[in-house]
């Protein structure tokens, strides 16, 4: 089996997040969820939430589900890098994505979601594609969707072709040759903590010029925008931009809207991938601002670096779960 499904920008102005339709249950639920390599639950808005804390989200609604089985006793909760967070219980129910369908996929139906989550209208809940050992249910975890589909699945892989500000597309269990240009470029992941991790081989700010070869171990995260890696490469990079700052107030690296901007190229392998400045120019701080919020950020305060869409979206990413696990990167 393969499947394959749109990745839709929430927000027309900036790649804030990105959903993708599923269906849930029966008569099917349509909700349109975050897939993310970063976590490994799947959660949705439900029926289950405090009306408040629902603002234009569609709700899953197990009891309208002739599919739909309660987990007896299992509870989960998550609190995500950025401190947004959820929790529930769990059904168990038919899920399907992209023309493929999982029976029995642990759906976990949130009681109480942080007010970021109320406040992202378009997203109505995430389906973690890191590795199962991070999900959060309890007493007995759970497995994610990717994890239930593999053994179906035409190869054990799943591809992420993110784009800046367009819809782009996941596809499960093949590699769209279309999707890519040359060769696709695979590193080994470490499975142990969870995530997708990998070891980049360095960087240079703008083209690859100046490479410094320094190995980057950071997670491919599609859950997160923006790209967080170490001080000395965010000084490197801002340096080079009249009147960037570090500004505590909006929380990381700034600068007027209208400086010059170089590229960021970052290595995998032998591999270079070059992030185009418009990615890097994020959005301005609010509304109207003259002032830009930067698409790189410092991993100081996060103890990892995370390569987020900023980075992906430069690139077409094969997340190949065979064993051992490695990750793919390719031109597009
Ligand atoms: C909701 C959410 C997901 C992620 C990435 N794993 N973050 C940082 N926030």
């Amino acid at each position: 089996a393969t499947g394959s499904a749109p990745a839709v920008p929430i927000d027309e102005r900036f790649d804030i997040a990105y959903v993708t339709p599923v269906t849930i249950g029966t008569p099917p639920q349509t909700l349109m969820l975050d897939f993310d390599t970063g976590s490994s639950d799947l959660w949705v808005f439900s029926s289950h939430m405090p009306p408040f804390q629902v603002r234009g989200q569609e709700i899953y609604t197990p009891d309208e589900s002739s599919t739909a089985r309660l987990l007896e006793g299992h509870t989960w909760s998550i609190m995500y890098g950025d401190g947004s967070a959820s929790r529930g219980n769990v059904y168990v129910d038919t899920f399907a994505v992209g023309g493929l369908t999982v029976l029995n996929q642990a759906v976990q139906t949130a009681q109480q979601v942080s007010a970021s989550f109320t406040s992202a209208t378009n997203i109505d809940g995430l389906v973690g594609l890191g590795f199962s050992t991070l999900n959060t249910v309890r007493p007995e975890s759970q497995l994610t969707f990717f994890d239930n589909a593999k053994a179906s699945l035409d190869n054990p892989v799943f591809t992420a072709d993110l784009k800046y500000m367009a819809a782009g597309t996941y596809d499960f269990g093949f590699i769209d040759r279309a999707k890519y240009t040359g060769e696709i470029t695979y590193v080994p992941i470490d499975p142990d903590p969870g995530y997708w991790i990998f070891t980049s081989s360095g960087y240079a700010v703008g083209a690859s010029s100046n490479f410094s070869a320094t190995p980057i171990i950071g997670i491919a995260d599609t859950g997160t925008s923006l790209v967080y890696l170490p001080t000395a490469v965010l000084t490197a990079y801002y340096r080079q931009v009249q009147g960037a700052t570090n500004s505590r107030s909006y929380g990381g690296y700034v600068f007027p809207c209208d400086s010059a901007l170089p590229s960021f190229t970052f290595g995998v392998g032998e591999e270079r991938f070059t992030i185009p400045a418009s990615y890097i120019r994020y959005a301005p701080v609010t509304e109207g601002s003259a002032t830009c919020f930067g698409g790189l950020q410092s991993s100081s305060e996060l103890g990892i670096n995370i390569w987020g869409d900023v980075a992906l979206k430069a690139a077409f990413v094969v997340f190949d779960s065979r064993s051992p696990p490695r990750i793919g990167w390719a031109k597009k």
